[in-house]
Formats: C-alpha cells, sequence, structure tokens
C-alpha cells in the first residue's frame, strides 16, 4: 500500500532534531538501558505511544479558548458528555483523568478478593487494577491472538467455549467481563460486531455485565468495516455505536481515538453503578462534572471525538500504519500480522531467535532500534507481563515483541521511512547482537516504566 496523501496540512511545527550514536548510547546507559526512561529530547521519532501523543486540530486548539473552569456544573461537562452520549451510546458519563482512573474506579466497585475476571487477552493497567482488588484474571481470547504470524482478521475475538469455560468454574464469583476493541497487546488486533455480541449474550445469560474498553473502538470499527461481512456501507460512527450497543457499559482513555492528550470517562447504563462510580471519582479524580481534566480539556475530547469518526482522518490514520507494516513486511523483517489499528509490533522473538526468553528480547529489540536510529518503541512481551501473582515467577507470553506506535496526524511519510530504514539496518545486523539483558532495578507495579537493565 501507498503512503496515505494526509487529509490536513501543517499549520504549527515542533521542531525535532537527529542525535549521534554516541550521544545515544550515553542517553541510553544514563537511562539505564530502558528507552522508557529517556528524556524525549534525546529520541528523533517516539513511537512510544499512541496514547496522548496525537497532534490536535485547529478546532480543539481553538475548543481551549472556551473551557468554563467551573468546578461544578461547567458547561465543558455538557458539551463532552453529549458528545460521549451520542457517538458511544451510554446514558451516564463520568469524567476522570485518564483510561487507569476509570480502571481503579471500576475495579473497585465491582471486584472483591477471590473474584474471577475474563477478557480477551490481558493490558497491565487493566489487569494491574483487577489483581490489586483481588481479582484473577482469564484470558478467553481465540489461540489465533496469540500467533504472531497468523491472518485471522479478528484476532481480538472472544473463544466462546473459553469464556462458557470459565463461567461454568467461577459463574458466581465473575462481577463482570472485560472485554477491549481493539486488542492492544495482541498487536492493536480487532474484535468483530458478530463476536462481541455474541460473547454479550452469553454473559448476559448468566447475569454477567461486560464491561468494554473503547481506547480504540474507533480503528476497531474501520476494521469491521473492512473485514466483517456486512457493514461496508455502514458509517464508522454508526458502527461504533453498533460495538458498544450490546455491552453494559465502558471505561475510556481518551488519549488515543478521541485525539486528546489526557483524559477519559466511565460510560455506564445502570445508575445506581453510576452513582457509586461518581462517589468514588470524588475521591480519586475530582468532582463528578470534570474527574481530573480542566474544562478545556472536555472541550478538546468532546471536538477530538467528532473528528475521530471521520471517515477520511480514520482512513489515512490505518493506512500510515500499513503502509509501515508493508515496508517491513517487503524487507522481511518478522512483524505481527495483521498490521494492527495503532502500531506495528516487530516479532522480538524471530528476530532475535538466538536469544533465550530469559535475556528479555523485546527490551533488547527496543534498545537496539533507539541506538540504531533514535526510534523509541516500548517493549510488550515477558518485561510488561510481570510477575504472577500467585507464584511470583516471570510470566513469559507467547508474544514478545518491540511495539511501534504511531501518534496521529503526527509523523509525515519520511519520518515513517526513517523508521522503516532503522528497522532493516537492526535486522540485517542482528547477529550482531550477541547477549540480552537482565533486570539491575524491577518495581513492584507495571515495572517496564520504570525498571533499569543491564547488559548480560
Ligand atoms: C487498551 C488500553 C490502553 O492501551 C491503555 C493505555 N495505553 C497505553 C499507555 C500504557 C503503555 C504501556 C502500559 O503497559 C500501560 F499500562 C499503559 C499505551 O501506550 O498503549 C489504557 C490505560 O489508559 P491511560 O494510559 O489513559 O491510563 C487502558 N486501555
Amino acid at each position: 500500500p501507498d503512503h496515505p496523501a494526509e487529509p490536513w496540512r501543517i499549520k504549527m511545527v515542533e521542531p525535532i532534531r537527529t542525535t549521534t550514536r554516541e550521544h545515544r548510547e550515553e542517553a541510553l546507559r544514563a537511562a539505564g538501558w530502558n528507552p522508557c526512561l529517556l528524556r524525549s529530547d534525546d529520541v528523533y521519532i517516539d513511537l512510544f505511544t499512541d496514547s496522548g501523543t496525537s497532534a490536535m486540530s485547529d478546532r480543539q486548539w481553538s475548543a481551549l479558548m472556551r473551557g468554563d473552569e467551573a468546578y461544578a456544573g461547567a458547561r465543558s461537562f455538557y458539551l463532552f458528555e453529549e458528545a460521549v452520549r451520542g457517538h458511544y451510546g451510554y446514558e451516564h458519563v463520568i469524567p476522570v483523568h485518564q483510561g487507569r482512573g476509570g480502571e481503579n474506579i471500576l475495579s473497585r466497585c465491582l471486584i472483591r478478593p477471590g473474584s474471577h475476571v475474563p477478557g480477551n487477552m490481558y493490558f497491565p493497567s487493566t489487569r494491574a487494577h483487577q489483581e490489586l482488588n483481588g481479582a484473577t484474571f482469564h484470558d478467553v481470547i481465540i489461540d489465533e491472538a496469540h500467533d504472531a504470524a497468523g491472518e485471522h482478521p479478528f484476532k481480538g475475538n472472544v473463544d466462546l467455549a473459553k469464556l462458557q469455560a470459565v463461567i461454568a468454574e467461577h459463574g458466581a464469583a465473575i462481577p463482570y467481563v472485560s472485554l477491549a476493541a481493539t486488542v492492544n497487546m495482541a498487536g492493536g488486533q480487532p474484535i468483530s460486531v458478530a463476536n462481541l455480541t455474541a460473547a454479550c449474550d452469553l454473559a448476559h445469560a448468566h447475569g454477567i455485565p461486560v464491561f468494554l474498553d473503547t481506547a480504540r473502538a474507533v480503528e476497531n470499527a474501520w476494521f469491521v468495516k473492512q473485514r466483517e461481512p456486512g457493514w461496508a456501507h455502514r458509517s464508522i460512527a454508526d458502527i461504533l455505536l453498533a460495538l458498544c450497543a450490546p455491552t453494559d457499559g465502558a471505561v475510556m482513555s481518551a488519549k488515543k481515538d478521541c485525539l486528546a492528550n489526557i483524559g477519559g470517562w466511565i460510560a455506564l447504563r445502570d445508575p445506581d453503578l453510576a452513582e457509586q462510580a461518581r462517589g468514588l471519582v470524588l475521591l480519586f479524580e475530582g468532582l463528578h462534572t470534570y474527574g481530573g481534566m480542566a474544562g478545556r480539556d472536555m472541550e478538546a475530547i468532546a471536538q477530538g471525538i467528532t473528528e475521530s469518526v471521520d471517515e477520511h482522518h480514520i482512513r489515512a490514520r490505518i493506512a500510515q500504519i500499513e503502509y509501515l507494516g508493508h515496508r517491513l513486511d517487503t524487507a522481511g523483517v518478522p512483524i505481527v500480522h495483521p498490521v494492527g489499528g495503532h502500531c506495528v509490533c516487530v516479532d522480538a522473538t524471530a528476530v532475535l531467535a538466538h536469544l533465550p526468553r530469559t535475556e528479555l528480547p523485546g527490551q533488547t529489540l527496543a534498545a537496539a532500534v533507539y541506538l540504531e536510529g533514535g526510534v523509541r518503541g516500548v517493549e510488550r512481551g515477558t518485561v510488561s507481563a510481570g510477575r504472577d501473582p500467585a507464584t511470583g515467577e516471570n510470566r513469559y507470553p507467547p508474544l514478545e515483541f518491540l511495539r511501534l506506535a504511531i501518534p496521529r496526524r503526527v509523523y509525515t511519510q519520511s519520518h515513517i521511512d526513517h523508521v522503516a530504514d532503522t528497522l532493516v539496518r537492526v535486522h540485517k545486523n542482528r547477529h550482531d547482537i550477541t547477549h540480552g539483558l537482565t533486570f539491575t532495578h524491577e518495581p513492584p507495579h507495571l515495572r517496564f516504566f520504570q525498571a533499569r537493565f543491564a547488559p548480560t
């Protein structure tokens, strides 16, 4: 696929600069071989995350000037509430400062020690809050999701037999089913409307609610439109509503699809659960009409939601990522297939097949790519998976990759080509990487953010 012609022109620029390899070696050593600890000034192309890193439009920037900073009942909240209701279809909209604020509150409302929560693959912050409140997470995603090279069009799908089995074994102890659209840790893979609906029907048949992580549900809607029979002629906005319709609520990080730099929400149908959640917002986020956001942030999100479902925007957004995936494919760099909605994921166990999993190939590849081209990605493998709370042992997930997450409306084709050229060089010289990494400092929670490493 060709690189898309961007459906925007640049009105403001933020200078970035390349660095020398010597500079990067010094910076990485100071960062304990953890790209998460690098200063952004030392990064040329920052693909650490698509979360909060998108460029806002002139309409969003001008909306900031309309921010109502009233403590209670701000105009900006009602605009935000209406945008969420209209696009996601839930009645009760509860603001939080970002996604994990919602994960904290939903988990505290519904999980008790001994709970069991099924979901389509784990996400570190989501599972951390489930485990912190005493739940055991059960992965009920289809087997194909764990196979990097497989081409299944909806790797985010739930294996209904697996879900049924968890319900049969733990039914009464399941407070809710926790699904995501798309599935980040599978490589930004979508779930189909049919499968999501079937999973909800199965859960509801046992009186179990389903909550959806909608951080990238617009990207998911795009894949439904392209791949799921019967949806090709429906608008992205309609498909987004259809994804949310069978679920009981959603947790949202507004830092992804919504083109905002901060913010989020919990969206619910049940008024009593909504009241309980608002009570915890008062404790952890702020008032229930701002939830840790400034009025201007809610203005930017309301406008960003409208822009996010524009078909010219989402088509170009996805096409840029497919372009990068295609460049790596044609160069023989092993990546997760199909290419996901927000990232290209390089299969570190394939590139560094000569390193044992105990030497952290994903983290090693992240360091090598930064050194080679000033490109920052993030490890999504053993380091991210953390330790099993029951045994204290490292969990070695089947997928171990370097995620290259692409911010929205930020990088142009020449930047993407720089990334591709960097990966091609690292892959060509992969046997020069003779050692992996080992922890020198390992924090207890979400360790990949703050961990420090040294070459083995
Ligand atoms: C599907 C989903 C996310 O992708 C997500 C965040 N994502 C990040 C940041 C990040 C990165 C790595 C991690 O191991 C992680 F724990 C979080 C990312 O880059 O992908 C959140 C949480 O939303 P917050 O970031 O607004 O609180 C909830 N759900």
